[in-house]
């Protein structure tokens, strides 16, 4: 409760700063709400008292009083509800959604946005920021609703004590409201994985991107077919469970109205036996209406607020885990300036979240400072993954990587990524202007032209710049009113953003060259060799280029060979030609298949 309260205080003191008249105009209309109940009920017997004892002009002020009264209460309402809805709206989305999204980008690593539990309440939260601050709202509406409660059962209990017997019961209602809400929790939770399969499949097919492929291999139907099950299966578990929460809330209700019956009964008997005046009468009446209509509206917002466990149970879940992940960051260690040793790596094991299989076993090896590594295997060997444990994108599941004997573990993550540069064979498509995606390879200098330029020319893409409309200035992406660009140009573009920092300790290349032809290959990684040497001598980094071409990383210090998630050759390509082994027998039916007299 402790932690839904403090939430609930967050976000009314984000209300009040996102908007600050609203948020006053809503307070100010529910307390006027709360005194309008009894001031119907306290005018009107005023007034019937007053005319019984024929003081005609305090009935006049009294009669006046009740229309007053009247007209307030059903003025405040209408505008409850509506004040509330826009008020909770406008706090979600200026102040509770760009919380939401800092809170999602400022995780370190990218465990989180693989993780299906994570993707799961990351995926309600995202769509329920709205909802989020109406669960403060309704919490506050709640508490106005149980003081309208207390003043319409004191009133009540002024007539016969025995109606007070109400407050308990009126538990009962919201008792199975909250069992029937856990249900549509819980299966919210089991639904979103089916929801966001089928959304998936949607923009797999609906996308210009998959689209291209699906419609070639004619597979529409067939993925349509595939997302219309999801989708059954995402509405048939939320539907259960409402019909669930309905029957439970049919049976509170029940309980509740007979207990009703019966308190009126007893109340309206004793007026006709002459055990209560004219006045006392008509309040019991006027309270009776307006304690159903209160119990109802009592009801109907605590169930509310207690039905948004379900989305503010998955946000307070994401807040603790963002704030554990940044309480881990404080403590760290800066990385070393410059490296001496090099980096190892010490019985390293990784296993993907949410799979069984090792994606590392055991990976233990020495990365020499200043050294180019290659790292060279299968398909789904564990290359990628290596080159994300090393760049702090996952922790391993046991075992140590070492920077000069400092484990990673104990560094700060952004610092040591500011001292790493990386090109990936899935690299990023951001489509924005030309040179911005460039310069967020190292975002201190994005609005360096100078270092723009030296990155563009590392990357041989001087000749795609000239070609672009505005040159650097250029916007990507045709669907943005920018140009598109080849498989290869996006390349050379990833390859100009992983060449702005001029100062790593650890560069990666993990295929960069995959989209390229055979001539830009080799020009290219000619070029990045040198630059990886430029780096060593400078800093000791060390460099990893991961390939499936053998004849490019021939030139490497060390060559680690990876089989199943485990290294199983490593040394210079002489000595493992020389031992004959898996390297020497692939470098063999590479050279021979790439040799121009064995082409057929
Ligand atoms: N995000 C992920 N979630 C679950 N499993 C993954 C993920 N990424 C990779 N894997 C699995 O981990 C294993 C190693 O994958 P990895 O990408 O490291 O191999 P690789 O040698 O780089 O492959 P490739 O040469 O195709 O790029 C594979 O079995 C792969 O299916």
């Amino acid at each position: 409760m402790r932690r839904y309260l403090s939430l609930w205080w967050e976000v009314l003191r984000l209300s009040w700063r996102s908007t600050p008249g609203y948020t006053a105009g809503t307070l100010g209309v529910i307390a006027v709400s709360v005194v309008s109940v009894a001031a119907v009920g306290l005018t009107m017997r005023a007034t019937l008292d007053a005319t019984a004892r024929g003081s005609s002009e305090t009935a006049l002020i009294g009669a006046v009083g009740v229309a007053l009264a009247y007209a307030l209460t059903l003025v405040v309402q209408d505008l409850t509800n509506d004040c509330v809805g826009t008020v909770a709206d406008r706090t979600g989305r200026l102040g509770l959604h760009p919380l939401v999204h800092r809170d999602i980008n400022s995780v370190e690593g990218l465990e989180h946005l693989e993780r299906s539990d994570f993707l799961d309440r990351v995926s309600i939260v995202r769509r329920s920021t709205g909802l989020i601050a109406r669960s403060a709202w309704n919490a506050l509406l709640s508490l106005s609703n149980l003081l309208k409660l207390l003043l319409t059962v004191v009133l009540l209990g002024s007539v016969h004590p025995l109606l007070l017997a109400l407050i308990p019961l009126a538990a009962v209602p919201v008792w199975c409201n909250h069992r029937g809400q856990l249900s549509v929790q819980r299966a919210e939770v089991a639904g979103a994985e089916s929801y966001r399969l089928q959304q998936h499949l949607f923009e797999t097919v609906a996308s210009a991107e998959g689209g291209k492929e699906v419609r070639v291999a004619g597979a529409a139907d067939r993925l349509i077919g595939l997302q219309e099950q999801a989708w059954d299966e995402a509405v048939r578990i939320r539907f259960r469970a409402r019909v669930s929460a309905a029957l439970w809330n049919a049976a509170g209700w029940a309980v509740f109205v007979a207990a009703f019956a019966g308190a009126v009964a007893l109340v309206v008997y004793r007026a006709a036996t002459g055990a209560g005046g004219v006045g006392d009468l008509v309040l019991t009446v006027m309270m009776a209406v307006s304690l159903r209509q209160t119990m109802q509206s009592t009801v109907a917002a605590t169930v509310e607020a207690s039905g948004s466990r379900r989305v503010v149970e998955p946000y307070l879940w994401l807040r603790a885990y963002v704030r554990a992940q940044r309480a881990r960051a404080v403590t760290a260690d800066p990385p070393p300036t410059s490296l001496r040793r090099g980096i190892s790596l010490d019985r390293v094991d990784f296993t993907y979240p949410g799979t069984d299989r090792r994606a590392l076993d055991g990976v233990t090896a020495e990365l020499p400072a200043g050294a180019v590594v290659a790292v060279v295997g299968e398909y789904g060997s564990g290359k990628t993954t290596l080159v994300k444990l090393l760049l702090s994108l996952y922790a391993p599941d046991s075992g140590s990587i070492r920077l000069d004997g400092a484990d990673l573990a104990g560094i700060s993550v952004p610092a040591w990524r500011k001292r790493c540069s990386a090109v990936f064979q899935d690299f990023g498509r951001f489509r924005i202007r030309f040179g911005e995606t460039v310069g967020i390879g190292d975002l201190p200098r994005i609005g360096d032209a100078e270092a723009l330029v030296g990155a563009v020319r590392a990357a041989d893409a001087e000749g795609l710049v000239g070609r672009l409309p505005e040159g650097m200035d250029s916007q990507l992406g045709r669907e943005l009113g920018g140009t598109d660009l080849s498989e290869g140009q996006w390349q050379r573009t990833a390859l100009a953003r992983g060449s702005m920092r001029t100062d790593p300790l650890f560069f990666v290349l993990d295929e960069p060259t995959a989209s390229l032809d055979a001539h830009s290959e080799e020009a290219i990684f000619r070029r990045y060799m040198e630059r990886a040497r430029v780096y060593g001598r400078r800093t000791g980094a060390v460099t990893v280029v991961v390939s499936h071409r053998f004849s490019t990383v021939a030139g490497a210090d060390l060559i680690l060979v990876m089989d199943r998630g485990r290294i199983t050759e490593s040394g210079g390509h002489r000595e493992l030609l020389a031992r004959g082994g898996t390297y020497a027998e692939l470098y063999g039916i590479q050279a021979r298949a790439y040799a121009p007299g064995d082409r057929g």
